[in-house]
């Protein structure tokens, strides 16, 4: 497959080469010094672009591919204002995108494991959640786009949990997400259900980035020859269940 890299930072850099190590081809690097490459014959040759960028520069990143025709899968956060808009190009035949807050497929049981805990404790007033992420001070965006899908999986699993705040103390039916930038850490995600008489805890903690860069290469195998508005769900579900992907 032939690959495009738009970003060529710490995430750029890894899914490289992990792609590379699968046989994949790097066609094209584009950076912040040359955007110019977007108009590139190479761009357009790109199969799909796996964009890992900036929550700024992000939509005019996809906006810039769906004109030369070429698909992208993109794990840039913080843009998400904006999804509506990328959500209706795409399902209007006008691109291509799979975006996912993480592509770690650890990640992503872990989003499954808790929305399936969130709805047992629908049935356990006495427990509220709390979330904390911890990621290495160069991120730009809080709380991380992870804890915000993780806080919407509780969210729609648990009608008693109305919503997710930065706030502390966090309002009443509001889950408290604390951000925590330390050192080099390159995720970590923690989610606690407190109750008076002890503490249900589940953690994600990533020991380094080949597990987002290997997600999203999977993803981009699979994006590849698809079109519209793609998901990391679907995607999930041709690994964990198989014969069963509804398309
Ligand atoms: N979904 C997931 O699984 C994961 C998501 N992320 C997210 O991915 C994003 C990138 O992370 P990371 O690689 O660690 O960040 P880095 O800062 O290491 O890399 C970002 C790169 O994008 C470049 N850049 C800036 N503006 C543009 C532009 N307009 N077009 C093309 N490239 C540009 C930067 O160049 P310069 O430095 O010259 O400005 C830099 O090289 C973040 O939003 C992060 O939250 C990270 C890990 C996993
Ligand atoms: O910025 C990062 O590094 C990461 N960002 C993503 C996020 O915001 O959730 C995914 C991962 O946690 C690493």
């Amino acid at each position: 497959m032939k690959i495009a890299l738009i970003g060529y930072g710490k995430m750029g850099r890894a899914i490289e080469r992990i792609a590379l190590g699968r046989g994949h081809e790097i066609v094209c690097r584009i950076d912040a010094e040359n955007l110019s490459d977007f108009d590139s014959p190479e761009f357009a040759t790109a199969d799909v672009a796996i964009e890992f960028t900036t929550p700024k520069t992000a939509v005019d990143n996809y906006k810039r591919a769906f004109k030369r025709g070429v698909r992208v899968v993109s794990g840039t956060t913080g843009w998400l204002e904006q999804a509506p808009e990328i959500m209706e190009m795409c399902q209007n035949g006008e691109g291509t995108l799979l975006w996912s807050s993480n592509f770690s497929l650890g990640v992503n049981i872990f989003f499954a494991v808790n929305s399936y805990l969130a709805s047992i404790m629908k049935a356990m007033p006495q427990y509220s959640p709390s979330m904390t992420e911890v990621h290495h001070v160069h991120k730009l965006d809080h709380p991380s786009g992870t804890a915000i899908t993780l806080a919407e999986g509780i969210i729609g699993a648990d009608p008693a949990v109305k919503g997710w705040t930065e706030q502390l103390p966090a309002p009443e039916g509001m889950m408290p997400i604390t951000s925590v930038r330390e050192g080099e850490v390159p995720g970590i995600h923690t989610i606690a259900w407190d109750g008076p008489a002890d503490t249900i805890t589940i953690e994600h903690s990533a020991k380094n980035r080949d597990g987002f860069a290997l997600g999203a290469v999977m993803a981009a195998e699979w994006a590849a020859g698809r079109s519209g508005w793609l998901t990391m769900e679907s995607f999930m579900r041709t690994i964990i269940t198989p014969n069963t992907e509804k398309e």
